[in-house]
Parts: C-alpha cells; structure tokens; sequence
C-alpha cells in the first residue's frame, strides 16, 4: 500500500533528522516524496466568503474569481447553491456563477446540499458540482440538518442526476480529523465516509479539518486510513489553519501521495457551523512552499497577491497569509526607497 509506505518512510526521515543527519538530507527525502505537479482548489469565493458577516457585493465576488483566473488558478469554486435562509451571504449565487468571466480550462465546482441546489446550479450553468458530507454526526446535523446516513441518501439523488446531466461530483468529508462539538474523530470515521462518498461516484473526496485541530501526526494517519478504502488519487486535502498547522498538513498530505490541495486566498474563511474556526490555509502561502520545492502550481504568485489585497480591501482587513503580509510590506519598502533615492 503506497500510503503505508509512505507513512513508513516520513516517519524514518523524521527520525533520520532527530539522529542529526543534517537538514540538507531531510529537504532532499521532502522533495524526492512530492508530487511533480500540484492542483490547487482555490475555495476563497465560497468557502472564504460563506462566514463573512457584512454583505459583499455581487460584483467584488465576481472580480475576485476572475482575478484569481487571471493568477493562474485552474479550479475555482465560485459559490454555494446552499439555502439562503443557512447561508444567506451566498444568496446571489446563480448572479455570480452567471456574471464571471469563465476562462478556458478553468473550472468552476459549487457546492450542492440537495437536489434544490442541484437544480438551481444547473440552471445557472454549472458544470461541477461538490456535494459535502460529515465524519461527525452532531456536525452532518449542525449543517445540513440531516443525519449521516441521510445525508448519503441526499447525495446519492445528486450523484445520480448529475451524471444523466453529465456533470462531474466532488465530495467533502467535514471534520476527518475533529469536531467542534464532538472533538477526536477516529480515521476510521473519516475513511468511512470518504468511501462512500467515493462510491458514490465522486471523482475526488476532499479531506476537510474543518477546524484545523490536526496536526502532522493525525492528518497523516486520516490519510493512511482514507487510502485504504480510496485511491490517494482521489483524494484532496481542505486544511484550515486555525491552530496554525495548515502547511505543514498540506505537506504531510503531499507526502503521503495526495496532489490536489484546497485553499482560500488572503486565508480567508471560516464554516459558520464550525465556530470558532479561522480561515482556509492560504493560497499564498501553499504556493510558496511548493515553489520552495520546485513543485508546479501554475499560479503567478505576484499577482495572486494582488488579489489578495483587492479582496482584503473591499473586506476591511488585512490578509492572514504571511506571504502576502511579507509581499506587501517589501513592495511598500522598496516603493520608499525609490521615494527617498
Ligand atoms: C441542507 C439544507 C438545505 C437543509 O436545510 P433544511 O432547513 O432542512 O431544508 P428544507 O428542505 O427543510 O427547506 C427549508 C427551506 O429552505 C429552502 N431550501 C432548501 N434547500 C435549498 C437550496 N439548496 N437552495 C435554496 N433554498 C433551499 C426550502 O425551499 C425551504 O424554503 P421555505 O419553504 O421555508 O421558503 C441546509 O442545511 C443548508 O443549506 N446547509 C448548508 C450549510 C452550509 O452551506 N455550510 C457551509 C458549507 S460546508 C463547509 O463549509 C465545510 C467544507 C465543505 O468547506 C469542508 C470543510 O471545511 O470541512
């Protein structure tokens, strides 16, 4: 089993550094077990705008994702077909997936909780869907007002429609590693739900820490578990960076053979049933790393930064990912030094 191994092999190098072997050594085992090519989901427009609490126009959601195609990201999940009465910052949804600019080979998923939100998104012109399930039955309840078991029914109607209409589904495995009201969740759980999400006929399962409780140690044994049932092919990881881990989770997860990474610009987000949870792991910040390792993203870096100072400007707020924090103080020193030369 490739993710065994893995596990195997991550935990020898973790111990090659304790004995001192040098930290040229443990970059070259990081790199040598790292994808060539990495797909970032960017989840900003949905999952970073679904917690927002002010009104943001329909326009500045429609500029944001256009922005972000114009960096260079290949998938972009522009909005939720959720009821507006859960979620009502998402209400304009059909507006925003009509009004942006769709670019060649990009994609466009947005999120369907039942067939009224299949319908909808078909009729606004959706071409992938994500549907979005939970490890935790106190969260499946919080969020979608269903059991687990229910919940499944729900999207086996949506996988099924879909494909007659020939749409490809995503799926979302919510709190795989913890709960914010049932805390530990055994990979076992999250594994469970992945399969059959996967059997489903999704084409790829996201992992989500929902709260962003893992850590290094336990996404690695959720993904250990996951691969067992899914091929890590099929399988992303939804990182939050609530207690600060996210990049460090998207590298154990790339470690352990995933290639598709979900993350929101700016860090932005936040799920409004997961309270208390903080942002996405942010693209910036996922983007440097990989180029760290000379791993191909596609995403221009500069002007995903500028995307996220057009986004945290219309917001009110400063970006959380370091790198644009780092980008943006060094663009305004050198524009100082040049006033000053
Ligand atoms: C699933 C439901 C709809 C059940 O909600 P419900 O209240 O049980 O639904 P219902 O079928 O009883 O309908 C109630 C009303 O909502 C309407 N309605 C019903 N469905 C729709 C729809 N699709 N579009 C528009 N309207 C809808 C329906 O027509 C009705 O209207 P009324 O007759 O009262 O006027 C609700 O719980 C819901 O929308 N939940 C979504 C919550 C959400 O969006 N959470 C955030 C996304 S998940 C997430 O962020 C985690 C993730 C994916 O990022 C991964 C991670 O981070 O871990």
């Amino acid at each position: 089993m490739k993710g065994r191994s893995l596990l195997t092999l991550l935990r020898a190098s973790l111990g090659r550094r304790a004995l001192g072997s040098g930290a040229s050594q443990v970059k070259e085992f990081l790199g040598a077990s790292l994808p060539d090519k990495v797909t970032i989901v960017e989840v900003g427009p949905r999952d970073g705008l679904q917690n927002e609490k002010q009104t943001i126009p329909t326009r500045v959601k429609v500029e944001l994702i256009d922005r972000l195609g114009q960096a260079g990201l290949k998938v972009i999940e522009a909005t939720s077909f959720v009821s507006p009465k859960w979620v009502p910052q998402l209400a304009d949804s059909a507006d925003v997936l009509q009004q942006i600019t769709k670019q060649p080979g990009v994609r466009y998923p947005v999120l369907t909780p039942n067939m009224k939100g299949l319908q909808r998104a078909l009729a606004a012109g959706a071409e992938e869907v994500a549907i979005f399930a939970a490890a935790s039955e106190t969260f499946s309840q919080r969020n979608t007002n269903c059991t687990i078991d229910e919940s499944i029914r729900r999207f086996s109607d949506i996988s099924q429609a879909a494909k007659e209409a020939n749409i490809r589904v995503r799926g979302y495995v919510s709190c795989a590693v913890g709960c914010p009201y049932e805390g530990k969740v055994a990979p076992g759980a999250a594994a469970d739900v992945a399969a059959r999400l996967y059997d489903l006929g999704c084409f790829e399962v996201s992992m989500g820490d929902t709260t962003g409780v893992g850590t290094p140690a336990s996404i690695a044994a959720m993904f250990q578990a996951c691969s067992e049932a899914v091929p890590l092919s099929a399988l992303a990881a939804h990182m939050h960076d609530t207690y600060g881990q996210g990049c460090a989770n998207v590298l154990t997860a790339l470690q352990m053979g995933v290639s598709v990474v979900d993350s929101s610009v700016a860090g932005l987000g936040g799920c409004p049933y997961s309270p208390g949870a903080q942002g996405n792991v942010a693209t910036e910040d996922v983007v440097y790393m990989l180029s760290g390792f000379g791993v191909q993203h596609g995403v221009d870096l500069e002007r995903l930064v500028d995307v996220s100072s057009f986004i945290c400007g219309a917001l009110g707020q400063e970006p959380s990912a370091r790198v644009s924090r780092a980008m943006l103080a060094a663009r305004q020193r050198s524009e100082t030094d040049q006033l000053s030369a």
